[in-house]
């Protein structure tokens, strides 16, 4: 394993995905953090519990691994009410949503990730779908194609994306509710993995736990992915899972204080290095690491954001003052102060 999967917010592996399922919360009680979101959710759907119908469509929007599928989940737990799972990219015809979408038994949940992937004819089958319950299937090529109406079974729709302003605006006024998912705090990410180590039977003191949560990225995946290398170390070693454990481990994956990767690294480096801080464009920099665009604006960026190691102009992606400090480079408009973050 390189240091980039490790700090990926992306599913690495089967086995991670049967870890995953194993530490899934199964109720909104139970789901850490996202206080705002999970109080919506839970007026949501007892709205619609007290109404006896299905809850309004919803949206969740945030990087990978925030909890999205996890909560699409809940949703159906919550409502007593069996789950569908499907993703955009295996939408790629209208044909493949009307086979799901008349297979759907009365309050089911559907839930489509990366919704923003899917073929365009069936967006705007999803539309009418949505609205009422309704879709239009033609029957037939040519001049004699006919549209035949078919009546479906109501059902709440849960979509998930990372990039929500890539929605077209008549999918995304359907929902009747949109969550943004944050990143989470450390004390939440403690929280993830106490409840994580406890399940995995993981004796482990919480000043590592604390050490763990700060190199997570304030991503559950990660910090539940972070929690297993730390086990493994210490049944190779032996000795105590404390701070000292947690350090070894995480240095020998090369995840340091920040939680910063190989890729996150790399741009920073370009924009420090090579571009004396910006403003750089997102497909300049893109090229200039070798990734897509798309990656780097949903993945990188927002975590280098939020920890204050670069800004978003319109110009373009600046670095901020204490990045230079973080990876020692002298800043060419100002003074050079070691150590600040
Ligand atoms: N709030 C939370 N509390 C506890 N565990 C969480 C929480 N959110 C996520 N997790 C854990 O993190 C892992 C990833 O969550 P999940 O698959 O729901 O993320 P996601 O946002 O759907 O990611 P992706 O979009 O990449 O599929 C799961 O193991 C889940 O148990």
């Amino acid at each position: 394993m390189t240091d980039i999967d490790i700090t990926t917010p992306e599913p690495i592996s089967e086995a991670e995905l049967v870890f995953e399922g194993a530490l899934r919360p199964k109720s909104l009680d139970e789901f850490v953090g996202q206080a705002k979101v999970r109080g919506q959710l839970q007026l949501l759907l007892q709205a619609a519990g007290i109404q006896g119908r299905t809850a309004d469509h919803i949206l969740l929007a945030g990087p990978p691994g925030l909890g999205k599928t996890t909560l699409a989940m809940i949703v159906a737990h919550e409502s007593g009410k069996p789950l569908r799972m499907s993703s955009g990219p295996a939408i790629q015809h209208a044909g493949d949503l009307a086979a799901v979408l008349s297979s759907l038994v009365p309050g089911e949940v559907l839930f489509i990730d990366e919704i923003h992937r899917m073929a365009r004819s069936a967006e705007e089958m999803l539309y009418l779908a949505m609205e009422d319950f309704r879709i239009d299937i033609m029957v037939g090529k040519g001049a004699g194609a006919t549209s035949v109406p078919l009546d479906l079974a109501p059902f709440t729709l849960v979509g998930a994306t990372t990039r929500s302003g890539m929605l077209p605006n008549p999918l995304r006024d359907r929902f009747g509710f949109t969550a943004h998912l944050e990143f989470y705090a450390d004390s939440e990410l403690e929280q993830v993995l106490h409840r994580a180590a406890r399940m995995l039977d993981f004796d482990i003191d919480r000043e590592g736990l604390a050490e763990i949560a700060g190199r997570s990225r304030g991503t559950p995946r990660i910090a539940n992915r972070l929690l297993r290398r730390v086990r493994d170390y210490v049944l190779v070693h032996g000795g105590d899972a404390d701070l000292a454990a947690v350090k070894a481990a995480l240095t020998l994956y090369d995840v340091d204080e920040l939680g910063l990767d190989r890729l996150d690294r790399a741009v920073m480096d370009i924009m420090l290095t090579r571009f004396g801080g910006g403003p750089v464009g997102l497909n300049t920099l893109a090229v200039s690491v070798g990734e897509e665009a798309e990656t780097i604006e949903s993945v990188v960026e927002p975590f280098l954001v939020r920890i204050g190691l670069i800004t978003r102009t319109p110009r373009g992606r600046v670095a901020t003052p204490q990045a230079f400090a973080h990876f020692g480079v002298a800043n060419p408009q100002g003074s050079f102060l070691p150590g600040v973050l």
